[in-house]
């Protein structure tokens, strides 16, 4: 193991690639012309891979979340999951945004049993799952309660207890811990780091928060400013499960963050990325 964050040299495990996107470019019409928003980038995910993205703002993170959840479809290239292209979003993945998007007529417990009911799975059996969720994100006593009565970051648990209830294969998260306060906000990655080592999804999420894709995650992905494309792609080695108050992680941490505030310094050069 390496004590600083290094250039990932890649790895797939035995259930192959997840997700691939080839030379995927997104622009956006728009009333004043189109915006060349992302890429062209290309980027591999192996099944089982906890990978973030990281880039200045409006580099085109979340439009790579929409493209990977089939909400969006590429300008140019293409983008598969489980080899297949995708058209729309796959049955086999949990999506968290950054707004929380609740139903606010149904109750708390209602709108994580979503998933079940679309799918119409066994009721006795997902009310059980939802409800250790909910306790787990320290909701137990809301689940009659309606989204409307909640806090934005009570919300926004509800959203990703929702996304985790048939545990998916696949986790597509844009900063799904934006709204939460400092200390639920680490109480919820290392919740997400306890859901990903028992079950291993495979894990796509969108952060500002260095310090949490370090936490969690197998690679880091850096863009660069719009329109984004991809500049470094470092792995992460130390073992789980980690800690914020880990001095390794806090080692790593530091070494990152100086590494990707030079990256995007104006003019920087590009390292090259793993494709
Ligand atoms: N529907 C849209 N129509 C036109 N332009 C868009 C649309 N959605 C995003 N954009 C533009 O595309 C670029 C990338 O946006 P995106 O939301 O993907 O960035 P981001 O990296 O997720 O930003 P942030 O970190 O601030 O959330 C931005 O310049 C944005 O203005």
């Amino acid at each position: 193991m390496s004590s600083a964050a290094t250039l990932s040299a890649g790895k797939t495990d035995e259930r192959g690639v997840a997700i691939q996107m080839d030379a995927v470019t997104i622009r956006y019409n728009t009333r004043t012309g189109p915006v060349h928003a992302l890429g062209p980038i290309d980027l591999d995910i192996a099944a089982g891979e906890f990978v973030s993205i990281i880039g200045p703002s409006g580099c085109g993170k979340s439009t790579t979340s929409k493209v990977v959840s089939g909400l969006l479809k590429p300008s140019a290239g293409e983008a598969r999951v489980g080899g297949e292209r995708i058209t729309k979003p796959p049955q086999s993945m949990g999506i968290v945004f950054q707004d929380s998007l609740l139903m606010d007529w149904r109750t708390v417990l209602q709108n994580v049993l979503l998933p079940a009911d679309m799918r119409k799975r066994p009721k006795k059996e997902s009310v059980a799952t939802a409800m250790e969720l909910l306790a787990s994100a320290g909701l137990a006593g809301f689940e009659e309660k309606r989204p409307y009565e909640l806090s934005g970051g009570m919300r926004q648990r509800v959203a990703i207890c929702r996304a985790l209830l048939l545990e998916p294969e696949l986790l597509v998260m844009d900063e799904p811990f934006g709204a939460l306060d400092a200390l639920t906000r680490d109480r919820m990655g290392l919740e997400l780091q306890r859901i990903w080592m028992e079950r291993r999804p495979t894990v796509l999420l969108i952060t500002h928060s260095i310090s949490e894709a370090v936490l969690l995650s197998d690679r880091i992905i850096v863009m660069s400013g719009r329109p984004g494309t991809i500049i470094a792609d470092y792995q992460v080695e130390t073992p789980r499960p980690r800690e914020f108050a880990d001095p390794e992680h806090a080692t790593y941490r530091a070494d990152l963050i100086s590494k990707i505030r030079r990256l995007l310094e104006p003019g920087a050069a590009a390292e090259p990325a793993r494709g």
